[in-house]
């Protein structure tokens, strides 16, 4: 449901994507993205963030509507990712008066992104200023690292509202009829994933505030029951499951794997577990990751390819270590008619990631599965209990 009154003095003016079809040139968004830009019209008025450039044009619109008559005194620049830094340039040439907001990073990279002049036009803040707009003042705190160098986030002192640049976002336009958790969690563990311990410490800084709402640079303004949303930033960012059960997910080429996978999966549930099973040839890869990081225990398929794994078997190991996948323990079943290796091949790019513990026994399959298989699986499903 699209909700994006915030209140009489602070204006949404972003745009929906739903035309794009993959976001960052990789994760699919079925429902769209919403870049979101806000406006606080106050003895000065600023504007919180640009949008990508594919929303140029409807930004702009909003942007004139919002303002009537007035002209903006600020542009605050939350971090410089083309998604929401894209018209920081056109904005800069269209109002030649507004001063752009940003740190002393934020302004080298935007050197970076553009030849513009901006003498006399910047204003750097440092970590706790404030900037004051009449009834309404931003504080300014510097979030290094979540997920760029120069991001820092506004907390608006008056309606105690939270500018969170990409914290708290969501893939998915402001009208997608889907739960806030899983597009966020798969928008969060693939995107900021790798930086927990930055999270952790933005977190430990919004802690010190009285927060109402939080206005994130994607997804549905969040108005209500803020605990959980910063509960499910509190799990990821810390790398713990959110769910005790199993992640089955098998790399098949004609199938023999795929069947393991499906009766290790019956097995497990038979042993009352909650299991998901995922074919990565089918699955994309965000999703994938998302459920590796949802449960406490995966179980991995894979048949033995060209003397190495089945391609979207490393991928995906390669994305969770790249995600910095960690505090999971995993079964290995491999699968080969010749020389089997895949399991030694999982092995070796899992055992390096922290707490993660691969059980010691393999179920070996050499083709097809027999009753050897199945002993070998029962085997795993008590080691994983
Ligand atoms: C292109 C190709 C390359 C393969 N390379 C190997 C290999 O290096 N070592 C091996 O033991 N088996 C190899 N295999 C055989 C498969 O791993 C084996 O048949 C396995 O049972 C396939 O499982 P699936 O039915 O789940 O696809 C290869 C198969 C194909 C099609």
């Amino acid at each position: 449901m699209r909700d994006t009154y915030i209140s009489d003095s602070i204006l949404y003016v972003g745009a929906d994507d739903k035309t794009l079809d993959i976001f960052e040139s990789q994760y699919p968004i079925p429902n769209g993205v919403s870049y979101n830009s806000y406006v606080i019209m106050d003895e000065k008025v600023a504007v919180m963030d640009t949008v990508d450039k594919r929303a140029t044009d409807a930004w702009f619109e909003n942007l004139a509507k919002a303002l009537g008559d007035r002209k903006p005194d600020y542009l605050v620049v939350s971090h410089m990712e083309p998604d929401h830094a894209a018209n920081i340039k056109n904005f800069a040439d269209r109002y030649p008066e507004t001063k752009i907001v940003g740190n002393a990073k934020t302004f080298a990279m935007m050197d970076q992104f553009f030849e513009m002049d901006l003498t006399d036009r910047k204003v750097v803040v440092k970590e706790g200023e404030t900037l004051n707009l009449g009834a309404h003042t931003l504080q300014f705190f510097m979030a290094p690292m979540v997920h760029w160098p120069e991001v820092m986030v506004a907390y608006e002192q008056n309606e105690k509202i939270l500018f969170s640049a990409d914290g708290f976002g969501k893939f998915g336009a402001l009208d997608a009829e889907e739960e806030w958790a899983e597009e966020a969690a798969r928008y969060f563990l693939n995107i900021v994933g790798k930086y927990g311990v930055q999270v952790q410490g933005l977190l430990k800084k919004a802690s010190g505030l009285d927060i109402r709402m939080i206005c994130p640079l994607h997804g549905p303004i969040l108005k209500e029951n803020l605990g959980y949303y910063i509960d499910k930033y509190q799990t990821w960012s810390t790398y713990q499951p959110e769910k005790h059960g199993v992640m089955v997910a098998y790399a098949s080429i004609h199938g023999n794997t795929a069947q393991a996978a499906e009766e290790m999966a019956e097995m497990l549930r038979a042993n009352g577990e909650e299991v998901e099973v995922f074919d990565l040839s089918r699955t994309d890869v965000s999703l994938a990751v998302r459920k590796a990081f949802y449960y406490d225990r995966l179980v991995l398929a894979a048949a033995t390819y060209d003397g190495g794994v089945f391609p979207c078997m490393e991928e995906f190991l390669l994305h969770l270590k790249s995600k910095n996948f960690q505090k999971r323990t995993v079964g290995l079943i491999e699968n080969g008619s010749w020389a089997p290796l895949a399991g030694k091949i999982m092995r070796g790019i899992l055992e390096p990631m922290k707490d993660v513990h691969v059980l010691e026994q393999v179920v070996t399959i050499k083709s097809a599965v027999h009753e050897d298989t199945r002993e070998a699986m029962k085997a795993m499903v008590d080691a994983l209990k």
